[in-house]
């Protein structure tokens, strides 16, 4: 079955949100974790313990595991099977891009069958050209997977690349206009990035019939409240995304919060067309 239609039957019985798993200092210390491999793995896979039975969509941060070297990596991989075990879907947040060569060899960690770091999806970057990603998405179509391609991030330093004219429109535009004619091609694979903190995106997502990944909620700035008027019709087709505003008050906080954005996300219009 294809990853856009494992994210459309998962989120319609367990509501539309991702929770992020981004396991940084501050968050450990909100559980009273300390800042070594063994807090990291209590906290990311106490989280996945927690809201794995609810929650469809996790969202680990493969920084904050990076950050710890070959023992965080392996931790990565126990949490993504956690995800897995627990009937969730997991999005990698990598942010990987490259020429074509080198992204074949990115496709082999994360995509395709025996990857050592499977996940549902992962997050890809497009600097070096939305084509050059080609080898990962074809590796994502074969396993039933999807991507995420970065077209107008939260962070307010991503304006001054993506909102850049091309002549043609953004380089943000770009990618959505990119996006919208693959996904026909590749069953829906092809998600994209773009975040709730914006009041106006620079970018038209009409016709676009991806997933549209959405991070910024709560800690930078963003609200669910707000994505109707920011998003418009394609608000039918976001995943809410929220790591610090869930995870970052302690274990004891995790499920109310969850449940209070879960309560939120499903007042949100559904997608009218699945790949
Ligand atoms: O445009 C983007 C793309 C990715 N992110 C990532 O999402 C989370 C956000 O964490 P919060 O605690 O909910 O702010 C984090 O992993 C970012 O690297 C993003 O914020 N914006």
């Amino acid at each position: 079955m294809t990853y856009a239609r494992r994210l459309a039957d998962l989120t319609a019985s367990r509501g539309r949100l991702c929770v992020g798993i981004d396991p940084m200092p501050s968050v450990l210390d909100a559980w009273g974790l300390p800042h070594d491999v063994a807090g990291l793995e209590r906290c990311a896979r106490g989280i996945v313990e927690v809201l794995g039975p609810e929650i469809a969509v996790f969202k680990p941060q493969s920084a904050f595991f990076e950050a710890f070297g070959s023992p965080g990596i392996a931790v990565l991989e126990r949490v993504l099977a956690d995800i897995h075990a627990a009937g969730a879907l997991s999005i990698l947040d990598v942010k990987r891009g490259d020429i074509g060569s080198s992204m074949a060899g990115y496709a082999a960690a994360f995509l395709g069958d025996g990857a050592p770091l499977w996940a549902d999806a992962i997050t890809l970057s497009p600097y070096l050209g939305v084509g050059a990603l080609r080898p990962a998405i074809d590796a994502a179509v074969s396993g039933g997977q999807g991507v995420y391609v970065l077209a107008r991030t939260s962070n307010p330093d991503g304006a001054a690349v993506q909102l850049a004219d091309t002549g043609a429109g953004t380089v943000a535009q770009h990618v959505v206009d990119a996006a919208r004619e693959l996904n026909p091609l590749v069953d829906g694979a092809v998600g994209l990035v773009v975040g709730a903190t914006h009041h106006h995106l620079g970018c038209d997502l009409t016709g676009f019939n991806g997933s549209i990944l959405v991070p910024g909620i709560g800690a930078q700035g963003g609200s669910v409240a707000e994505l109707g008027a920011v998003f418009g019709d394609a608000v039918a087709r976001v995943l809410p995304t929220a790591s610090r505003d869930v995870i970052g008050h302690g274990a004891d906080a995790l499920l109310e919060r969850a449940r209070n954005l879960v309560t939120q996300v499903v007042n949100l219009p559904v997608q009218r067309k699945n790949y």
